[in-house]
């Protein structure tokens, strides 16, 4: 038993032919409980691929994931998404139904189709109602998606994501197409969910000063593995060192990152 809730040992998913690599050429890193983590990289830096698999939905030929101390496999996969959340790139609301009503399919994985014939429980629907109230939007629990604002929008993903009861939360790219004010607001929930309950949290950024604002580890990622993982700070001068030393291993032809894969403190 270790505190990590999160291990990717020598992670490689299959060989792309368009990339002459796999997506992910053999990643390690460790989470620890309750951390908030950015992933970093440049475009198609194997970010994405990297979240689905922590989730099982990319397969591996290589490596081993272990979350909460168990390995994924076929048999554990039910029990780790469970614990596991994630958020997908652009939410993947739909727009037609209220906010509840979004919220309310977070349910349906963990309901027979029986037990939603006649509507969701009115235990379900409290606690649907709960969670937008805890992210600011009870007044808007019955307006359509689509009449909602991008950052509204993205809050009732988060939501109907944790109507699951996840312990870790994984976000891809939460706050890319939103304006600042809705940005702030979106990394706001992100940040009480970890300091308020404590929750995991592992999310694809873009942006270095919002990195450094909310998370307090990194892992950057080059050409699908690891070149950096540890504090989040100073991310501006460490991210162009690591940049660096990628073009200069690439121009004496090594891989990117095969030094440098250790956790910093
Ligand atoms: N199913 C797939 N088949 C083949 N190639 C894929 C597949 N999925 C992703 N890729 C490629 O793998 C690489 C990594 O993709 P991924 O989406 O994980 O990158 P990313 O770091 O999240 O990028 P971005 O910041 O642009 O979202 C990209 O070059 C992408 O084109």
């Amino acid at each position: 038993m270790n505190d990590y809730v999160i291990e990717c040992h020598n992670l490689e998913t299959a060989y792309a032919p368009s990339l002459n690599r796999p997506i992910l050429n053999g990643i390690n890193c460790q989470i620890k409980r309750g951390e908030f983590v950015v992933l970093l990289g440049l475009n198609g830096a194997g970010k994405s691929t990297l979240l689905r698999s922590l989730v099982g939905l990319v397969p591996s030929v290589r490596g081993e994931i272990i979350v909460n101390n168990v390995e994924m496999n076929s048999r554990t996969l039910p029990k780790i998404r469970r614990d596991v959340g994630m958020l997908f790139q652009g939410g993947g609301l739909i727009r037609q139904l209220s906010a509840l009503e979004n919220v309310l399919c977070g349910c349906l994985g963990k309901r027979t189709t029986w037990q939603t014939l006649l509507g969701f429980s009115k235990r379900d629907r409290m606690l649907a109602l709960n969670l937008l109230e805890q992210l600011g939007l009870l007044e808007l629990a019955f307006q359509k998606t689509s009449q909602l604002s991008g950052g509204q929008q993205q809050r009732v993903a988060i939501a109907r994501t944790l109507i699951q009861s996840p312990q870790i939360l994984l976000v891809d790219e939460p706050i890319t197409g939103l304006d600042v004010v809705a940005s702030q607001q979106v990394m706001e929930t992100l940040s009480q969910l970890h300091t308020q309950q404590g929750m995991t949290i592992v999310a694809v950024l873009h942006d270095l000063g919002i990195a450094e604002k909310y998370a307090g580890q990194a892992i950057v990622l080059d050409a699908g593995r690891v070149v950096y993982q540890g504090l989040c700070d100073n991310l501006q001068a460490k991210f162009a060192k690591v940049s660096d030393s990628i073009k200069r291993q690439g121009s004496r032809g090594q891989g990117a990152g095969e030094n440098n894969p250790n956790r910093e403190p």
